[in-house]
């Protein structure tokens, strides 16, 4: 338990910027506990949005709802004033990609094939005689983008972890959605594979929502967290203001700050030690 309560959003200096997915009241319960509880989050057009808490504090389950794959119990999600529940299928998979945590797909599709899945929602025409003509440029384009150019004929089942996740990437650019949605997608990378990943998902011109789990790679390339710790928003803004050491002590039982970079033009965050749980 924490003893820090739910506090409300924190805005820059700058104001809040134009919410592109705006949820609120979400509460879902699963095998008898309430997993969210009454989350209210908005999301700044293109930014990133980190989404932090500890294991099994909601992050994933919250992914979901803000992607329409879960119907919460209560609340609503809004993405550029529309119901994410109430959109068709189609039309919300051209505007949000989800890319869930140990996403799988089938092992007999080659690298491209799994990337050109992104492409379903906008094919048009009826089964046999879909089309899609750019399709196959945006799935080029969008390999290329995550350098994975060199996988294309390879099967998913002679990937590895990290090539399968930046497939995935690829797969949800190839989408082509004003949202996307990251489940820990930096789980498989090596560093500097964490580091190229996250330096693209920046350069997007979409507004991202990626659950993390290193709070340095949340304080370098996130513009605002949201905290959640037992299913409850603990804290969300800007990384700066949001992330602060009595946060990081109630919710990750650890001593930490984030503070200026001592080389770059960026802030990062120092960890000392672990706090013993209350
Ligand atoms: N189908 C389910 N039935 C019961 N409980 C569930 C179910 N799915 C998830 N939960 C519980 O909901 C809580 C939130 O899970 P969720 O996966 O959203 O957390 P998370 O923050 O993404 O965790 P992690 O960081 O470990 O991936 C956890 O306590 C989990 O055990």
């Amino acid at each position: 338990m924490t003893s820090l309560k739910p506090s409300p959003v924190i805005t820059d200096a700058t104001g809040p910027s134009v919410s592109a997915l705006a949820a609120t009241g979400l509460t879902v319960r699963l095998g008898g506990r309430t997993v969210l509880d009454d989350v209210s989050i908005t999301v700044g057009s293109g930014r990133v949005t980190g989404l932090l808490g500890p294991n099994g504090s909601g992050k994933s389950t919250l992914l979901q709802v803000l992607g329409g794959l879960r119907r919460p119990e209560v609340g609503v999600v809004l993405l550029d004033g529309d119901d994410v529940a109430r959109l068709g299928t189609r039309r919300r998979a051209r505007r949000i990609a989800l890319v869930e945590q140990e996403a799988q797909a089938a092992a007999e599709l080659t690298a491209r094939q799994v990337v050109g899945l992104g492409r379903l929602p906008h094919r048009r025409g009826g089964w046999g005689t879909a089309r899609d003509p750019q399709g196959g440029a945006v799935v080029a384009t969008a390999m290329a983008q995550v350098r994975i150019t060199h996988l294309a004929d390879r099967l998913w089942s002679t990937l590895s972890g990290g090539e399968r996740q930046r497939c995935h990437l690829a797969r949800a650019i190839a989408q082509e959605p004003r949202v996307l949605l990251l489940d820990e997608p930096t789980n498989h990378l090596d560093l500097g594979q964490q580091l190229r990943f996250l330096t693209l998902v920046r350069q997007l011109p979409l507004t991202c929502v990626v659950a993390l789990h290193d709070l340095e790679l949340a304080t370098a390339f996130c513009d605002d967290v949201v905290v959640l710790d037992a299913g409850r928003v603990m804290r969300a803004g800007p990384v700066r203001h949001a992330l602060t050491p009595d946060l990081l002590a109630d919710v990750y039982r650890v001593r930490a700050e984030v503070s200026a970079h001592p080389r770059l033009p960026r802030d990062h965050l120092a960890w000392d030690d672990f706090l013993e749980t209350p």
